[in-house]
Parts: C-alpha cells; sequence; structure tokens
C-alpha cells in the first residue's frame, strides 16, 4: 500500500529533514510541500539537497491545502501547528498527523503556559517509543507528538536508571550541546555566522529553557513520580548534533553492575538505540545523517552519580527521523522502514 503524505514547512530545516527521509520512503510518497514567506518558489530554490523532489512547488501552508491526504507531517513554529491541526480533525479525521513542533507534547496545562506563555492545545501520544509503554501507544495513534530534540537525547540517556528505580528524583542535571541547525532557519541574534564558527557558549541558563518540563514528564513517567532537573543547553560550532551529558545520585545500595544491567536490559533490542561497550563515549560523529543513537553510562562512585551520555542528530532522531519512526509503527509498517541510513563519516 502507498500512502500520500504533505510536509507543511518544507521550506524549513525540520521540514527538509522530513522529505529527504521520505524521498527514500518505500510506502510514503511525498504529494504536497509547503510553506510560509517561500510559499510560491520551488523547492529547489530552498531546498537545493533534494534532488529527486526539486520540482514540487511550495504551497501557502492552510487546511485545505493539506487536507486529503493519508499522513500530514507539521514542521512549524510553536503555536503554529494546533491551528492546523484543529481544522485538520473536523475536515480530515481519519489522517495521521505528526507534529514536530511543541504544541501537542506536554500534558501539563499549567507547564505549557509557564515555559511558552500561551493557551494549551492539549496533549497527543509521544513519539518516542524506546520509552517504557509508549511503543504500544503509538501503533494506530492518529496524533503523534514528536519530541524535542534535548528531550530525547536527555531521556534516553537517563529513563533505564527511573525505570528500574535506581536513581533519585533530586538532583538531577543535564549540559547538553546542540549544532545550530537545531535554532531552525531564521536569523536568530545569538546565530550570525562569525559568532557560531570555533566557539561555544551556553543559552537558556537559569532553569529558563522550554524543554525542562518535557524532559521532567519524560522522566517522570518513568519514576512514576516526579523529577526535578538543572538543564543547561549550549550552542556548538557544528551543523548537526547533540551530545547530552546527565548526572543523577544513585539511590542506597545501586552499583555498577546493576546500572550497566539496567540500560542494557532497556536498549538491548532497540534498533536506533546503541548501548556502547564499555569504555567507548558517544560522539555525534557517529550518528549524524542516521536516526541512530549512542548512549554510555558509568557510576562515579566517589560522587554517588551514573553519568550518562547520549548523542543524537538533532535533524533525523531528534526530528524528522522519529516522525517518520512515529510515522511507521501507527501505520502498522516496520518501524525501520526509511531509517536505514548509515551515519555519515567523516
Ligand atoms: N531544527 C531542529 O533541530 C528541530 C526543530 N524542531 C521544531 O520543528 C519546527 C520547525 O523548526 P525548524 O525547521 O528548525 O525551523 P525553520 O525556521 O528552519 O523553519 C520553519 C518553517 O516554518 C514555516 N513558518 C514560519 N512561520 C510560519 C507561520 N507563521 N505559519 C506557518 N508556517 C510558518 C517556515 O516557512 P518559510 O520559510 O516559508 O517562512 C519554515 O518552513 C519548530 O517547531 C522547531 O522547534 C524540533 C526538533 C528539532
Ligand atoms: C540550538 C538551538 O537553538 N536549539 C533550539 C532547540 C529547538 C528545538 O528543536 O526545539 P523543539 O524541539 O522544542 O521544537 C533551542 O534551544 O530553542
Amino acid at each position: 500500500m502507498s500512502y500520500s503524505a504533505a510536509v507543511a514547512g518544507a521550506s524549513g530545516y525540520a521540514g527538509g529533514e522530513v522529505l529527504r527521509l521520505l524521498a527514500s520512503h518505500p510506502d510514503v510518497h511525498v504529494k504536497t510541500v509547503t510553506a510560509h514567506s517561500q510559499a510560491g518558489q520551488r523547492l529547489d530554490q530552498v531546498q537545493p539537497h533534494l534532488h529527486s523532489l526539486a520540482s514540487m512547488p511550495l504551497h501557502p501552508t492552510t487546511p485545505e491545502v493539506l487536507s486529503g491526504h493519508d499522513v500530514v507531517v507539521l514542521a512549524l513554529p510553536h503555536g503554529a501547528s494546533a491551528p492546523v491541526a484543529q481544522a485538520l480533525a473536523t475536515s480530515d479525521p481519519d489522517v495521521l498527523v505528526l507534529d514536530i513542533g511543541a504544541d501537542h507534547r506536554l500534558e501539563s496545562a499549567r507547564a505549557w503556559t509557564d515555559f511558552y506563555g500561551t493557551e494549551h492545545a492539549g496533549v497527543w501520544p509521544y513519539g518516542l517509543p524506546e520509552l517504557p509503554g509508549r511503543r504500544v501507544g503509538l501503533s494506530d495513534a492518529r496524533r503523534v507528538a514528536v519530541p524535542g530534540c534535548y528531550p530525547t537525547a536527555s531521556l534516553l540517556a537517563l529513563v533505564p536508571g527511573y525505570s528500574a528505580g535506581l536513581l533519585e528524583p533530586e538532583d538531577v542535571v543535564i549540559v547538553a550541546a546542540s549544532g545550530v541547525s537545531g535554532a531552525g532557519r531564521a536569523a536568530k541574534a545569538h546565530l550570525l555566522g562569525a559568532e557560531t564558527m570555533g566557539a561555544m557558549s551556553p543559552y537558556g541558563v537559569g532553569g529558563s529553557h522550554r524543554h525542562i518540563p518535557e524532559i521532567e514528564q519524560g522522566l517522570g513517567w518513568a519514576a512514576g513520580r516526579h523529577v526535578q532537573v538543572s538543564f543547561t543547553p549550549t550552542l556548538a560550532p557544528m551543523p548537526r548534533g547533540i551530545l547530552a551529558t546527565a548526572t543523577a545520585r544513585l539511590t542506597p545500595g545501586t552499583d555498577a553492575t546493576s546500572v550497566r544491567a539496567a540500560w542494557e536490559a532497556a536498549y538491548g533490542e532497540e534498533p536506533f538505540v546503541h548501548l556502547l561497550p564499555e569504555g567507548r563515549w558517544p560522539s555525534t560523529g557517529a550518528v549524524i545523517g542516521s536516526n541512530h543513537v549512542q548512549v554510555q553510562v558509568a557510576v562515579d562512585e566517589r560522587a554517588g552519580r551514573v553519568v550518562a551520555c547520549c548523542a543524537i542528530d538533532n535533524l533525523t532522531k531528534g526530528t524528522a527521523g522519529a516522525a517518520v519512526q512515529s510515522m511507521n509503527i501507527a501505520l502498522g509498517l516496520e518501524e525501520t522502514t526509511g531509517l536505514e541510513q548509515e551515519g555519515l563519516a567523516p
């Protein structure tokens, strides 16, 4: 069976990555692409690397244009997807909608308003199938909230320890470095070319980053109680990739053997998440361009803490790959379909 797809926000980084993956997907063909300020152009004027889709016209992003497809991917700024999704709920109730933005990720309306400052649009099944119990919730789903990029890396680093009851729920510290494509294509003051090359600096410091409630939500699901997180993002001079380093206090009696066993049990059967052999540490260089994830964990006995690292490509497993993986599950396809690319090196 062949499914038709529309990709909204096709002129952006996330939409472009969705198209790169769908261009070689055997069961889904891209029928419609939309943009906002760049509507009216040909796709290759804004995404010159997408050769097989080059002549597609970029339509305006309206519910009418997006109607009539089997799958709609919304790669739009926060706040822009909820009204489109509401219109599709009336016109196309059975369409599979994957929201790459944040509008439908948070259960807590209060957390949404605190960090995004607008009205909460509601919550959809969360598209990180590697979290306990989430894969089954995605099968037959018609709506999927694709996780944020930093939450993906942070949760894949730490969730096994919370699921196994090995980590304390307070005093979790996560520092993550992201490539500059994480900020999107639109120019931003802290992202002017020369300033990002050859330098690293933090931003969103002091508990203000909007991914904090999403990370706490995912860790809380695994722990069965609230988990308090200090999260600091940093900008790294690379186009793609996230390396998250997370530390948390061990519960009394937890040793390195039980930590290793918990992470092995969580990821032993996962097609995309690779717990590295002991002594090897994740590198963004090993996952760029692919949906694969590298994870490593160690115990810092002096500090009584676990140290877990996770590397992803922010645009693939951190966005578009997660959307395609969730789409495959929701459509009943093999989960890895269209996501077989190895990493790109050097
Ligand atoms: N970049 C990343 O690594 C990740 C991004 N995301 C999320 O994906 C979404 C898209 O991000 P990204 O691709 O990086 O951003 P970009 O700035 O690269 O692209 C934004 C896209 O949205 C369109 N757009 C802008 N304003 C509006 C509007 N008011 N209504 C409809 N469409 C609009 C743009 O169209 P045009 O160019 O024609 O103006 C463009 O296609 C965001 O929610 C982002 O947070 C999630 C995880 C990771
Ligand atoms: C480097 C950089 O600026 N990164 C972005 C993350 C963007 C992102 O992808 O956010 P969502 O997943 O919630 O859409 C930021 O910190 O805002």
